[in-house]
């Protein structure tokens, strides 16, 4: 079966170099494939399962999906979408989620047509992986066992220097401002340019700054002009904040923020900022140096959950690098913050900051329930711990505590979110609307798509019985003037062993299109726009 599909494959992907325009022989190809595709969907359905907690089942394709409803016209562009998509090498399986090798899906909209891809990232810890039949570097809860760590990477020493981390750039994907488009992780060498039309890996994004640093956020904030990122500081527990202006690969020190809850810095997978000011999040789930020499992983992988060591958040100045508030706010988790924008009074002087986030109600036991054991084995039982929209109100007048409230009742939502995006235009302003993945009970992962209106405090939910639902991705109209005037891109794993494409319109939430592929692709975590402008 898989002899066939990669046939199949190979066969389009040469017919793919000599094609000019339009995909008349991309299409010829899909339909040798759905042969194949018929006997596979076979399996799927015996096996009863969904694909988005098993690994690819080849490299790479590519081909056009046949539609069911209409994708508006003015959709023209490419969404890509990064995440863990190989969670095994030959018989070994990987415990967590977070530490497949990262796959690459590509959806490219062109006058109604719609024409997917996928591939694997050629990460080195991949393809080391690939050639050596074994885990070569330290994933997010893998690491090497000691006799390959040391014939492949060489001594304990490289660990301290970071030779031995992963740059599995599995997380996210950005399109910077000069249109380079980057894959991400937590560590910094897990920088890696891709090519977005042929998904094929460029090679290492490389900072020429000299800043060093070996982790940093997976999430930077991206705008046409810079990124602006967090690297955290495991020996003096702090973050540096620091900014690449667009057509550079060379990082700026924006300022730095000292800890106040010990001596590690809290995890910062993401992190927010207004129009003026980033909003650093220190929470209690720390890093910790011992866990992150462990061979095995502890519930808390490489963190540590040290709720008595309080809850922070920091607000920088962007232009002056100064920390104009940090305040102490109640305990909390959070993978993602959502945006944040300034408050301002009658005269419009900013009085505070308002950050969201997908904010798991200060239970860090989220992280071990993404084991793949859990989700692959828990399908329809009630174990997602509940979650809720934070809001931070942190106070800019000198007060040393901030707040943190639910922004909309959490049952609006099913008590479940993350995975979260918002009409870009909006970034780091007053805005009303988010989308995220929310939960319909029981279940044990996210598993609607929701609509959240933070004016009205109410969600529209989209849901199909049994199936995973990967992040809403917002696409805004071009010309739009309401925020939520475009679609909601999302990518469906279905309970009986398909997937397809799901197209929501922004503003009713209700499905327009969805695209069928031949075969389901894995969970994946987060994805970018590149308008059809921008490819040229
Ligand atoms: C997929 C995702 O959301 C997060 C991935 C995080 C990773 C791969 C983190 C890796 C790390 C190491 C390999 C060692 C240092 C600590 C840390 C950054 C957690
Ligand atoms: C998928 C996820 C959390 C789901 C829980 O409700 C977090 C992903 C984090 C990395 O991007
Ligand atoms: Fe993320």
């Amino acid at each position: 079966m898989t002899t066939l599909l990669i046939n199949c494959n190979t066969a389009l992907m040469a017919s793919r170099t000599k094609r000019k325009k339009g995909y008349s022989v991309v299409r010829a190809a899909t339909d040798k494939l759905s042969k194949a595709v018929t006997v596979e969907k076979t399996e799927l359905r015996k096996a009863g399962k969904l694909a988005a907690w098993t690994s690819i089942r080849q490299e790479r394709w590519e081909g056009e999906l046949q539609l069911q409803g209409e994708i508006p016209l003015w959709l023209n562009g490419t969404y890509l979408r990064n995440g863990p998509g190989l969670w095994h090498i030959a018989d070994y399986y990987f415990r967590h989620l977070f530490d497949g090798y990262a796959t690459l899906v590509r959806l490219h909209f062109h006058h109604g047509r719609l024409v997917a891809s996928h591939r694997q990232i050629e990460s080195e810890a991949y393809k080391a992986a690939k050639k050596n039949n074994r885990l070569c570097y330290r994933e997010f809860s893998e690491a090497p066992k000691p006799d390959g760590f040391f014939s492949y990477v060489g001594g304990l020493a490289q660990l301290f220097s970071g030779a031995s981390l992963t740059d599995n750039a599995n997380t996210g994907i950005v399109r910077l401002g000069d249109g380079r488009v980057v894959c991400l992780t937590e560590t910094v060498k897990g920088s890696i340019q891709i090519d977005p039309e042929t998904l094929g890996t460029i090679g290492r994004f490389v900072y020429t700054d000299g800043l060093g640093g070996l982790i940093h956020s997976a999430h930077p904030v991206v705008t046409e002009t810079e990124l602006v990122t967090l690297l955290p500081d495991l020996v003096r527990a702090g973050y540096t904040v620091v900014r690449m202006e667009a057509g550079t690969n060379e990082r700026r020190v924006v300022g730095r923020v000292e800890c106040r809850g010990g001596p590690a810095p809290g995890w910062v997978h993401s992190f927010t900022m207004t129009e003026h000011y980033v909003v650093v999040p220190e929470m209690p789930l720390r890093y910790s140096a011992e866990n992150l020499l462990r061979a095995e992983p502890t519930p808390f992988y490489k963190f540590e959950w040290r709720p008595e060591s309080g809850s922070y958040v920091h607000v920088m100045c962007k232009a002056s690098g100064r920390v104009v508030a940090s305040v102490e706010v109640p305990p909390f988790v959070t993978f993602h913050f959502i945006n944040a924008y300034e408050a301002v009074d009658d005269d419009g002087r900013i009085t505070a900051i308002i950050a969201d986030c997908c904010e798991h109600n200060a239970n860090a036991s989220i992280l071990d329930k993404l084991r793949l054991q859990n989700l692959q084995s828990l399908t329809g039982q009630d174990v997602l711990p509940n979650a809720r929209v934070g809001r931070f109100r942190i106070p800019l007048d000198g007060r040393s505590a901030g707040t943190l409230e639910s922004a909309l009742d959490p049952e609006e939502h099913g008590r479940g979110i993350d995975m979260c995006s918002i009409n870009p235009t909006y970034q780091s302003r007053p805005y009303r609307y988010a989308y995220a993945c929310g939960a319909q009970r029981p279940c044990n992962f996210p598993n609607t798509l929701t609509k959240i209106d933070l004016l009205e405090r109410k969600a529209k939910n989209w849901h199909d019985k049994g199936s995973i639902p990967s992040e809403p991705f917002f696409v805004a109209r071009p010309g739009a003037t309401e925020e939520d005037d475009g679609v909601v891109i999302s990518m469906v794993s279905g309970q009986d062993g398909e997937g397809y494409a799901l197209i929501l319109d922004g503003s009713s939430f209700e499905e327009i299109a969805r695209a069928k592929f031949p075969y389901a692709l894995p969970y994946g975590l987060h994805g970018c726009w590149i308008p059809e402008a921008a490819i040229g």
